[in-house]
């Protein structure tokens, strides 16, 4: 992994935001799971959560493997997913085109917060709706009923972003140190991180330079030969 690269997926992973979330409810298209989780690390969330039933579940698994960002973790139902993310004290709001949802410019996104999308075709589930402590809105003019969800998202994400980056959240690192290593291992040492995943062994700590720190034995755990070694950047052992 060159300083440069290095440096820039630290920087990157500084400004994560870990108390800011989306949740999928059935989104399953998988250009539309892709767009907004594209659209979730560019304004820094760490995680995605995400509840597909069995008919959708094929389609939205396939698209979350697409980004390495990004971590997902999936709920079997929505009440799962919703009993997870208020264990994290989140504001839970959830997209929803009713007549009491509030516009979405006028919520608080300081606060620990996670958003719920809903399904492309039906939107959000009714159990959905009132597991969530606020409805909102992305108001229309038009003629058509609704937004793409993957626009949905990015619309309500920015206006997230905007508001934390006025309120200084993205000053302040908060991704435990245990998560950047692994991130960073990943990220610069992709081979042997599939390795280590095979073999069951676990990630090696990487310095301030980008380097791994390990003993002999860790390597040694490995069990390659030598040349295949030296093509893993076998020259990055210290210690
Ligand atoms: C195509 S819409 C579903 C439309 C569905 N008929 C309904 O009434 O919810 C898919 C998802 O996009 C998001 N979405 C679309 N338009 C929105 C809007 N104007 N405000 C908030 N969310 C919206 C919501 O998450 C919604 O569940």
């Amino acid at each position: 992994m060159s300083p440069e690269r290095h440096q820039r997926i630290r920087e990157v992973l500084r400004q994560r935001q870990l108390d800011l979330t989306v949740c999928l409810e059935n989104v399953h298209k998988p250009h539309n799971v892709s767009a907004i989780v594209r659209t979730c690390d560019a304004i820094g969330i760490h995680r995605v959560h995400t509840v597909w039933d069995e008919r959708h579940k094929l389609r939205g698994g396939t698209a979350m493997g697409s980004q390495q960002w990004v971590r997902t973790t999936n709920h079997d139902t929505i009440g799962e997913a919703a009993a997870a993310l208020k264990a994290q004290d989140m504001q839970i709001l959830v997209t929803n085109l009713s007549q009491t949802a509030v516009d979405f410019r006028d919520v608080d996104y300081t606060r620990p917060t996670a958003i719920l999308f809903g399904q492309e075709r039906y939107g959000v589930s009714n159990e959905a709706v009132a597991l969530a402590d606020q409805d909102i809105v992305i108001p229309m003019v038009g003629m058509v009923q609704s937004l793409n969800v993957s626009v949905a998202a990015a619309l309500i994400l920015y206006e997230a972003q905007r508001q934390r980056q006025i309120a200084g959240l993205y000053d302040k690192a908060t991704l435990p140190d245990e998560e950047c290593q692994q991130l960073l291992f990943e990220a610069g040492y992709p081979r042997l991180q599939k390795m280590c995943k095979r073999k069951g062994i676990a990630y090696p700590p990487i310095d301030d330079h980008g380097h791994i720190v390990a003993s002999k034995a860790w390597w040694q755990q490995l069990q390659v030969s030598p040349a295949v070694l030296q093509a893993l950047h076998a020259d990055e052992i210290a210690g």
